[in-house]
């Protein structure tokens, strides 16, 4: 992977998001040479915008981007932002509208100015038709107000592999921060598609969190297998997806910035190797990828662990927390006990509670109750990996994250599956498009199943 390999083989790529985060890497892979020149044009024009010195259309500074993308050329962003939001001077406010639902595109435009906005369509393909459809809608309430086109130079910007694509949707060359086909977009936030995080938390703070990355994939490269963290989590995972029949991986960050780490890995494992055919083309007579899930602890602890306890499901999950806070409010109280409850609950997982513990609890009531002692047994045996570390600073959000990415890239090699291409998500958009052109009445609705077709026609007859 390292070097250029294209180990995408069904789309004969490179996977080179390591090379995103070092840049100056010798590799004869078209593009490659332009990591540097591409990451200094996004910190010139990220300093611009949090400068005030790149102007609206109007003479006023930018005071707000909203990032139109989707999957990878959203999460990313999203989850980054957030988890370093410490970081940020917040003197930009920043959204992201993904879903094609114009609820998401309105929510944003809502609150925004024209005058003092910038929208950055992120797109590697610039095709993808919620995306194009968001920054049309978007271009047009912009021109409401600013009128002329030529203003549109000025606030809006394209994060694309696709020159054509961009130019022929009206955003000048000089305006688009190119990225290459041998980054996958649910490995893309280290490109040009982070220039959402760049410009929120200013370009050093994303030159610390490539760093991060870069010291994640040095280990991965060099440390024993024994102690290689990426290999460990990897080999440890497989155990349970494969050999112990555990479905899914629960991630689970005691760091409320963190909230959409869990989020994030839905995309970056589950699209990776969500997979049943090998590379070689045999369909697989084993487990593949797992369902990720999860969110911040301890609000999970009160939504889904009464199942994870004494459910009849196994479920290996992934604890992270930091030994500092970046708000040790009342004098650190909270987080002594956000992290009491993040060392409890993996030995409660492990260790449970006996039917001889539970007795001595209730004492003489257990005699006159023997489902209420079973209930409240707790049979322990459950798995959990604990990932401390000092705090979530830039490059230690970057390592996790890497560590991350090249636990999913082990796994997918031991699976002999390519983790690097997406052909599942396809299907569903080619019916979805023939259903669009269907939609305007109900003599056109043909080639489904009853059930399509029943949907269908219930929406045509009622809607308004
Ligand atoms: O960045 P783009 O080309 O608009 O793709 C968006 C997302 O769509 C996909 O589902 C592929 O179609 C994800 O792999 C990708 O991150």
């Amino acid at each position: 992977m390292f070097a250029g390999k294209h180990i995408n083989t069904s789309e004969d790529r490179a996977v080179l998001h390591t090379a995103l985060r070092n840049p100056g890497v010798k590799i004869a892979e078209e593009g490659v040479d332009e990591v540097g020149p591409v990451l200094e044009h996004m910190k010139q024009f990220a300093t611009q915008i949090r400068s005030g010195e790149w102007k609206g259309y109007s003479g006023k500074r930018i005071t707000a981007i909203v990032n139109i993308g989707i999957g990878g050329s959203d999460l990313g962003p999203v989850m980054v932002t957030e988890a370093l939001k410490h970081y940020s001077d917040r003197t930009i406010a920043c959204h992201f509208v993904s879903n094609i639902d114009g609820t998401h595109l309105a929510e944003a435009l809502r609150v925004c100015d024209p005058e003092s906005t910038l929208f950055i369509i992120a797109s590697k393909t610039f095709t993808t038709q919620e995306t194009i459809t968001n920054a049309t809608s978007a271009r047009d309430w912009f021109l409401e107000t600013a009128k002329d086109k030529a203003h549109v130079a000025k606030h809006f910007v394209a994060l694309s592999t696709n020159t054509k694509g961009v130019t022929e949707f009206g955003i000048h060359e000089a305006n688009m921060f190119q990225f290459w086909d041998w980054v996958g977009g649910r490995y893309s936030l280290w490109s040009a598609i982070g220039l959402s995080i760049m410009i929120s938390l200013g370009p050093e703070n994303f030159t610390e969190l490539l760093a991060g990355a870069k010291a994640m994939d040095e280990h991965f490269k060099s440390a024993p297998l024994e102690s290689n963290l990426p290999v460990l989590l990897a080999a440890v995972g497989l155990w349970y997806n494969d050999f112990y029949g555990a479905q899914t991986n629960v991630l689970l960050p005691y760091d409320q910035y963190m909230w959409k780490f869990a989020d994030y890995f839905q995309q970056g494992d589950m699209e990776s190797n969500g997979k049943f055919i090998t590379k070689g083309g045999q369909r697989v007579d084993y487990q593949t990828g797992p369902i990720i899930w999860g969110t911040s602890g301890t609000n999970a602890q009160h939504s889904f662990y009464q199942l994870i306890h004494q459910g009849t499901k196994l479920i290996p999950a992934d604890f992270l927390a930091p030994i500092e806070t970046h708000n040790p409010i009342s004098h650190g109280k909270h987080h002594e006990i956000l992290l009491s409850n993040f060392f409890a609950q993996p030995e409660a997982l492990a260790f449970g509670k006996t039917e001889e513990e539970v007795r001595a609890d209730l004492g003489p009531a257990a005699s006159k109750n023997e489902a209420l002692v079973k209930a409240k047994v707790f049979e322990g045996n459950r798995p959990t990996n604990s990932i401390m570390f000092q705090k979530l600073t830039p490059a230690t959000l970057g390592s996790l994250i890497a560590l991350y990415e090249h636990k999913i890239f082990t796994q997918g090699v031991v699976w002999g599956i390519n983790s690097f291409d997406q052909m599942g998500v396809e299907l569903g958009k080619v019916l979805a498009k023939s259903i669009l052109a269907q939609l305007p009445a109900a003599d056109k609705v043909t080639g489904h199943d009853s059930s399509t077709t029943g949907l269908i026609h219930h929406y045509q007859k009622n809607r308004k």
